[in-house]
Order: C-alpha cells, then sequence, then structure tokens
C-alpha cells in the first residue's frame, strides 16, 4: 500500500527557483514578499461554497477538555461550527511539546547557507523550504518551513552531521505522541457521526483510516519589517483528515469567518489547536467545514510553530461515509485528490463536488 509520503514525492511541485530568503539580512520588505489585499484573498471567492454559519464578532475558538464526560459533543459541535477547536488535557507532557519547539528554533537559527544543505530535493516531500502552495502566489511568504514524513535521519545528518540523534529521537517522539492524539481525536469525531470501528460495513471505502499517518511540519516566521505588508503563510485549507498545531507563545495564526473576515486565534497556554482538513469535510458530506487560515508575521518577535497533518494511506478511497444521505462528493483516492490540490488548490473540492 502506498504511503502518504510517495504520494507527496510522486506529486512533485515545482519549487526549485524558490527558496527560502535570507531573512537576517533584510531589513526593509522586499517587493518580492509585499503583499497586496487582492493577491492575500485570491482564493477567498473559491471557497465561498464551504463558508459556515456566520458567527458574531465575540465569539472564539472552542477550549476542549479531553476528559469531559460529553466530550463527543463538544468536539463534534465545534466541528461544525468552526471546523477548529483547543484541546487541553490532551495528554502531550509540555516538555515534549517545548524540547520540539526548540529543537525547531535551533534548526531555523542556522546560517541560511546551512540550512539549504536539507533542501527538499526537486522530487523529494521532505526537508528544508517553502510551503508547497508558494508557486500558487505571485508574492513570496515570510516563512521557511522543515518538513519531515517518518524518519529524518538523512536531513538531519546534513545539517548535523556528528550531532543530529537528539533532534532526531525529539522529533520521533513527538511524532508519535501525535499520532495516538490524532486518532483519540479521529474516534470521537466519527462517535459524533455515528460510525464506530465495529460497523465497518457502513464504510468499507474509508476502512483504511484506522491506519492513518501523519507528516510534521515545522514552520518558522522571522521577525518582518513591514508585517501589514507580509504574509506568513497565505490563506489556505489543509488538505488531509485533521492537523493539530502548536503555536507557541507568539500570535500569528488567523481564520477566515463568513461575516467577520480574519480572526486572530491567539495561543492557550498548554493547548493545543485542532482543525479539519480537506478529507474530513468530505468524509462528512460538508458537514465540517474545512478551515481556510493563514499565519502572519511579527515585527518583534519570531514565531514558530509546529503542524501534524494526519490522513490514510494514499490508496484510500475516501468519499462521503456510506451512512451519510445525499453524497455532495464523488469518492476518490487519497493520491488523486493531492494530486488535484497540487495542481488546482482551494478548487480541488469544486472539482469532486456533484
Ligand atoms: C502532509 C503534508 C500537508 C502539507 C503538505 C505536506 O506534504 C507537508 C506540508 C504541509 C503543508 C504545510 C503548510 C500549508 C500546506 C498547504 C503546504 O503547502 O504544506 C500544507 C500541506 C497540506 O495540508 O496540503
Ligand atoms: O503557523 C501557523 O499558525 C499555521 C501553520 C499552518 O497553517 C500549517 O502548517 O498548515
Ligand atoms: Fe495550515
Amino acid at each position: 500500500m502506498a504511503t502518504l509520503s510517495e504520494a507527496y514525492r510522486d506529486n512533485p511541485i515545482d519549487l526549485q527557483h524558490i527558496i527560502p530568503l535570507d531573512f537576517d539580512s533584510v531589513h526593509e520588505l522586499p517587493d518580492s514578499h509585499t503583499w497586496s489585499d487582492h493577491v492575500n484573498n485570491l482564493y477567498l471567492e473559491k471557497y465561498t461554497y464551504l463558508k459556515h454559519t456566520p458567527m458574531d464578532e465575540e465569539s472564539s475558538v472552542p477550549i476542549i477538555d479531553l476528559s469531559a464526560p460529553n466530550v463527543v459533543e463538544l468536539v463534534g459541535n465545534a466541528c461544525e461550527t468552526w471546523g477548529m477547536f483547543h484541546v487541553v488535557n490532551h495528554g502531550v507532557s509540555s516538555i515534549l511539546v517545548d524540547d520540539v519547539e526548540s529543537h525547531a528554533q535551533q534548526l531555523f537559527s542556522l546560517p541560511t547557507q546551512h540550512k539549504l544543505k536539507a533542501l527538499r530535493a526537486p522530487d523529494g516531500a521532505t526537508g528544508y523550504g517553502v510551503a508547497r502552495i508558494s508557486p500558487f502566489f505571485s508574492k513570496l511568504m515570510w516563512h521557511e518551513g522543515f518538513t519531515i514524513m517518518g524518519s529524518i535521519v538523512e536531513h538531519a545528518k546534513e545539517l548535523w552531521p556528528h550531532d543530529y540523534e537528539d533532534f532526531c529521537n525529539v522529533m520521533d517522539n513527538y511524532q508519535k505522541k501525535m499520532k495516538s492524539l490524532a486518532y483519540q481525536i479521529m474516534l470521537l469525531i466519527l462517535k459524533f457521526l455515528d460510525i464506530t470501528k465495529e460497523g465497518e460495513e457502513e464504510m468499507i471505502s474509508t476502512s483504511s483510516i484506522y491506519e492513518c499517518e501523519g507528516a510534521l511540519q515545522l514552520n518558522s516566521y522571522p521577525c518582518c519589517p513591514d508585517p501589514n505588508r507580509a504574509i506568513g503563510l497565505a490563506p489556505h485549507t489543509d488538505s488531509l483528515l485533521l492537523t493539530i498545531l502548536h503555536q507557541s507563545e507568539t500570535k500569528g495564526l488567523q481564520i477566515h469567518r463568513n461575516g467577520v473576515g480574519w480572526v486572530a486565534v491567539p495561543p492557550v497556554s498548554g493547548a493545543l489547536v485542532v482543525n479539519i482538513g480537506d478529507l474530513f469535510h468530505i468524509l462528512s458530506n460538508g458537514r465540517f467545514p474545512t478551515v481556510y487560515h493563514r499565519a502572519v508575521p511579527n515585527q518583534d518577535a519570531h514565531r514558530i510553530s509546529v503542524a501534524y497533518f494526519y490522513g490514510p494511506p494514499a490508496d484510500t478511497i475516501v468519499g462521503p461515509l456510506n451512512k451519510l444521505p445525499c453524497p455532495r462528493y464523488r469518492s476518490l483516492t487519497v493520491k488523486e485528490y493531492i494530486s488535484l490540490k497540487n495542481k488546482h488548490l482551494e478548487n480541488a473540492l469544486s472539482l469532486i463536488k456533484f
């Protein structure tokens, strides 16, 4: 069975000509990185059919205690109204989370020429580089990333030939913890939809969602001389089932709300942010919105975030769960969806819509 990383490798994006800026050497925002509102909201119209119920401006992303007795209902309601929620009491030690953040910090503090030793290969899915969505925008992002899928030993050796083990152990350990947390959250969401593993005959086409894999993305948003005219990570939806994000103590994450516009999602101490991705939007037959979000840089603070993307093996057929009436999307394999997203970004969902 093909893995997720194979699916991303088989769908390369031509990023060769785009490498992250040497941010330390720049003291004014270059034209290449200056965004107008138009470019920033380029895909917003395409996204209108995914919009969720308008909310008042005061409401904010819910914080859910995973040990609450009514956790299924809380998680399900948050998925329906926001497509996003914070989790606390998630069982991942704060020491590990801090450790991942400080190792990411250490990586991004290396001189640019050194980081380029681990540059993502043209036909590769892992390593240092710009975001995969970069070619869809005419302007560049105030961002550098490092993608990990499974073992990162080869890339870590490129960066620290004699001292790579600690980095690898921390990232491995964090991926394991994220995988089991993501599984636990996925089961809660499926339970809300009245789907149980035992009732598998009702969802033969999606049986491999119980064997999901993950990818880890370390994001760095250096201090920016003109943050109001720059973008850290351009507006996008995440492609897979769900994403678990650690966003350090520095603000930067924003989501788009119908009738409200861009709304900040400030960090909540000790909490992780969970958001619905395109594949869960499809499984739920559009009941859960896939969250359109972006990250903005700060003038005085370098922001690090760590995103874990969780999704089924590439050959898994994904479609609206059989139990749900009147499918709004056609079924397709995960790798077909990744390929559509690579070519059409936010139009991918409308291409599989009935
Ligand atoms: C598993 C993955 C999801 C992701 C592409 C990737 O192969 C690893 C990086 C992820 C990321 C992070 C930034 C935003 C995003 C849209 C991108 O360009 O790369 C997501 C991808 C995604 O969800 O499609
Ligand atoms: O840095 C953030 O807050 C958002 C990161 C993100 O959206 C991603 O990695 O997909
Ligand atoms: Fe994202």
